[in-house]
């Protein structure tokens, strides 16, 4: 702030504010005349000694005498009276008790104007005035404030008396302090400074006053709260529906169902549009809709028309709406809305799909099992639950026709509540209607002239008792009895608390405890009855092992088949898997297994062309006589049990069975696993074996009668295939077929006859007792050379067979089996034959089964291999590589016994 603005009278405006509630506290200005020459004379007085103030006009003339020199002007004067008075009166002055009494108590006029009193205890009170910032005039059209003295202090005479304290007056009133505010401040805070004067005692008893009126309150006020939105519920309809924004479906009344009263309703035709809007087309499907049903924002909805013109909503029926609305329960039908305008007074609530229990009971296709029976009552129970326990209390008008059947086959209780709405109608049918409805009404009811439209849950229970007994007995509420339904209301309201009248029980095939409950609740006493929830304690074993609903318990039906349908699957898989592998040992039986597999996988089997292998014949000497003299039967027999003996001798050998041609038995091996040029071994071995067996085979009806076999064996190059497409045969073709029949017709009677081709291969695999028979004529063939062949070393076969498997991987993998030496002995010694008389060498050293067990690890490892490839003649490979032609050729012309067989030559071959 600048200097000017110090002595500026004017409080500037923006200082306005900061000063505005200062007050200054001052002397007042003297007033007398006297003072201002008092003033000049201390001046005058203050330049002479003792003072000696050096005088300078300027400093003398603008200075101000300071007001202390007015006290002690005042002080000197007051102590000078004092003194004079002591003086006068003779007394001491130098006394200072005395000259103090003189001054005190008293008052003086000071130097300043005015009179001033001093009190018993010195103290003296000057004139103060009040200072104050004020209006003052308007500079540059602004209203200027400026500090100027508003009020003085004075003492004020009470009659006689001086008030103790100088009061404050301003000099004038009209002029006042421009308090902030308007008002004078207050000299303290309400509770002091510091809050002293705010402690207050707490009264327990004002708190637990106010505590209790303010809960009193709120209570108070939150019950109004809750009326008000009750009352603003029920103000709101939001229960209303308007009937133009329903869609009704058309009905065709010309179908009707099975009860006769109630107005049928079947939709039939469906605009596109509707359709769209409709999720389930089944759900409405004409002969489960019972009732006039539409559409209403999107949902089915069952319009249950109340005939009557206009409903007054009064209070009570917008509360009984509102109930209603607010009702939800799986068992209790959804209340959707109700229409009151435009004449059409109707309830909708939601479409159940399977109409009522009263239709679904009338459906004699349906047959209701335990499982539906128990879900029904158990729904019925528990929407009966939960309406006595509701808002509505009790139902007052339970029915079959009142229990509706959703599409999950649910049981939804309908038509409760909404007494008052729905009374008052004009029904033309209404009478007919009230008497069927008496039919499930308890007698205590019936009896009264006007019974509450709503019922009693004692009367709920008789309904309820009543619909058990329909569910049960499927054959309506009162059974099959042949009366009238006002005869028997009229018994039923006879009162006879002995024998009350009461559908009849007989013939119905339930639980006792079911018979029971039924008693129980069409008790003739309402009190006896047991109430609902009871009922369904009662009841509970009829849900023993159940779900709480029908899908539920449908759907462990159902898991319950899958599961007994996978066992069955797998009882019928392994069935199958052993008629397979019957199937399968058939057709190995009749096949090579490795043609079968081709042939079972849809693979074509191509003739294949085997370079070296050996074919065995043999024949029964004398069988065409021995059949002569037999019968047919006889003769099957004795087959049979020959070739019984021949397979299961052959099984030991790493041969093929091609066929039998009556006697005629045809073997042989080195097909269709090539096996080396072991197959005229594992030959001459079977045939030395079938050599000894057949010796003592007995003929059943020729007892002592033995046969002799005649054996021929040759090797050479076949070619083998399967021909035809019904039976299909594995057959063998070419030159070497006709060789080794031939070496049997020309044999000899206990003998193996063995080609040259032959006897070269087992010279070759050696251990085999051969002897020249020399040349022989062999008819189509011309001379051959040809040899007996008589026995067999096994120690030779031994060691072959072993050297033959040490090659193998199977050897290998089995060799840790630790087979010994004797096992792998093949065959057995009992097999060989002195070369002189063919006796049995009769050593026996090697068990059958550990010989046969050999041999087919030896089978096995040449399967597996199929490499080993020597000692025979190699018949130009190109021929398995030709296609072969075929021609039909008699391998067998001359032989009466064989038939003929399709067979495939190579151009080369028979050239
Ligand atoms: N499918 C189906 N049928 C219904 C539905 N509501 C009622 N119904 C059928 O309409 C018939 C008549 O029903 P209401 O008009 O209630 O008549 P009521 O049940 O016989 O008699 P009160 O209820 O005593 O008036 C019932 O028996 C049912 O077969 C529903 O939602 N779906
Ligand atoms: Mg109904």
């Amino acid at each position: 702030m600048k200097i000017e603005q110090y002595l500026d009278p004017w409080i500037d405006g923006s200082d306005v504010k900061s000063f505005r509630s200062v007050l200054k506290f001052t002397q007042s200005f003297p007033t007398d005349n006297n003072f201002l020459e008092f003033r000049e004379k201390i001046k005058a007085f203050s330049t002479r000694p003792p003072f000696c103030v050096p005088y300078h006009h300027k400093i003398f003339d603008s200075i101000s005498v300071p007001i202390e020199a007015a006290y002690l002007y005042d002080a000197v004067m007051i102590y000078a009276r004092a003194l004079t008075e002591a003086l006068e009166k003779n007394e001491d002055p130098s006394n200072g008790t005395k000259i103090l009494n003189k001054i005190l108590n008293r008052s003086y006029h000071s130097i300043k104007g005015y009179d001033v009193f001093m009190d018993q205890n010195g103290d003296a009170e000057g004139n103060f005035t009040v200072v104050s910032l004020l209006d003052d005039k308007e500079v540059d059209s602004n209203l200027r404030m400026s500090m100027q003295p508003v009020g003085y202090f004075q003492y004020i005479l009470n009659g006689s008396i001086m008030s103790a304290l100088p009061e404050f007056r301003y000099f004038n009133t009209s002029r006042p302090i421009q308090w902030i505010g308007g008002n004078i401040p207050k000299v303290e805070p309400k509770c002091g400074f510091n809050g002293e004067k705010c402690v207050y005692k707490v009264d327990w008893r004002m708190v637990a006053g106010i505590i209790m009126l303010s809960s009193i309150l709120f209570v108070g006020g939150l019950f109004a709260f809750k009326h008000y939105r009750y009352e603003q519920k029920l103000a709101c309809l939001l229960w209303k529906i308007d009937m133009r924004d329903v869609t009704i479906i058309p009905i065709d009344v010309t179908v009707s169902p099975n009860k006769s009263m109630i107005p049928v309703c079947r939709h039939n035709v469906f605009q596109s549009s509707l359709q769209q809007s409709i999720q389930d087309e089944s759900e409405i499907s004409p002969k489960r809709a019972y009732t006039s049903i539409g559409i209403y924002r999107g949902n089915i909805v069952a319009i249950k028309y109340i005939h009557k013109r206009t409903v007054d909503l009064t209070r009570s029926i917008r509360k009984e709406l509102k109930q209603i609305r607010e009702i939800r329960h799986e068992n209790l039908i959804p209340f959707v809305g109700a229409s009151v305008d435009h004449g059409q007074v109707a309830i909708l609530t939601a479409y159940a799909a399977r109409g009522s229990l009263e239709d679904v009971l009338a459906n004699e296709d349906l047959h209701l099992d335990t499982m539906f029976v128990s879900s029904l009552v158990s729904d019925l129970l528990k929407g009966m639950i939960y309406l006595h326990d509701s808002e509505i209390i009790s139902h007052g008008n339970l029915r079959s026709s009142n229990c509706l059947i959703d599409s999950r086959w649910v049981l939804e209780i309908s038509d409760f509540g909404l007494h008052e709405f729905k009374s008052g109608q004009e029904d033309p049918n209404f009478a007919l209607k009230e008497m069927r409805r008496m039919l499930w009404r308890a007698p205590e009811l019936l009896r009264m002239q006007s019974p509450p439209e709503r019922g009693t849950q004692k009367g709920d229970v008789y309904s309820f008792g009543i619909v058990l007994y329909e569910i049960i007995g499927r054959s309506g509420p009162w059974g099959d009895v042949a009366m009238e339904a006002t005869a028997i209301i009229k018994e039923v309201v006879k009162e006879n608390p002995d024998v009350p009248f009461r559908p009849s029980l007989e013939g119905l095939r339930v639980p006792k405890y079911i018979i029971n409950c039924l008693k129980a609740c069409w008790n003739e006493y309402p009190e006896q009855r047991p109430d609902i929830r009871y009922v369904r304690v009662r009841l509970k074993e009829m849900q023993a092992g159940l779900k709480p609903n029908i899908f539920d318990n449908m759907l462990s039906i159902m898991e319950k088949y899958a599961y007994n349908l996978e066992g069955l699957v797998q009882e019928r898989t392994n069935q199958l898997t052993e008629e397979k592998k019957k199937t399968d040992a058939l057709l190995y039986r009749m096949l090579p297994r490795s043609v079968a597999d081709a042939l079972k996988k849809g693979e074509k089997v191509e003739a294949e062309s085997f370079e070296c292998v050996t074919i065995y014949f043999s024949d029964i000497v004398g069988f065409t006589e021995l059949s002569a003299v037999s019968t047919p039967l006889q003769v099957i027999d004795l087959l049979n049990d020959l070739y019984t003996l021949f397979d299961s001798i052959i099984s030991h050998y790493d041969v093929y069975k091609v066929e039998t041609i009556g006697d005629a038995y045809m073997v042989v091996s080195g097909l269709p696993i090539r096996n080396g040029n072991r197959h005229a071994g594992e030959i001459a071995s079977m045939a030395l074996h079938l050599l000894k067996k057949i010796q003592k085979f007995e003929i059943k009806h020729k007892p002592g009668d033995v046969f002799k076999l005649r054996i021929g064996i040759h090797s050479g190059h076949v070619v083998a295939g399967v021909v035809g497409l019904k039976m299909p045969r594995y057959c063998l073709f070419g030159d070497t077929v006709n060789t080794a029949s031939r070496m049997e017709s020309s044999g000899e009677p206990s003998k193996v006859h063995i080609s040259y081709a032959t006897y070269k291969l087992l010279q070759q695999l050696g251990g085999y007792i051969c002897e020249d028979r020399g040349v022989v004529n062999i008819k189509g063939k011309g001379e051959m050379y040809t040899y007996w062949l008589l026995g067999e070393d096994p120690g030779k076969r031994l060691s072959r067979l072993k050297e033959e498997l040490a090659g193998s991987k199977l050897f290998n993998s089995i060799s840790s089996e630790r087979i010994s030496q004797s096992d792998l002995l093949y065959p057995p010694s009992e097999y060989v034959y002195n070369r002189e008389n063919l006796i049995f060498n009769g050593s026996n050293r090697y068990s059958p089964a550990s010989i046969s067990k050999l041999h087919q690890r030896a089978k096995q490892a040449y399967c597996s291999e199929k490499t080993i490839q020597h000692g025979c003649r190699r018949y130009g490979s190109a021929v398995s590589q030709r296609r072969l032609r075929p021609s039909i050729h008699n391998v067998l012309q001359d032989n009466p016994r064989s038939a003929p067989t399709i067979t495939f030559t190579s151009n080369n071959e028979f050239s």
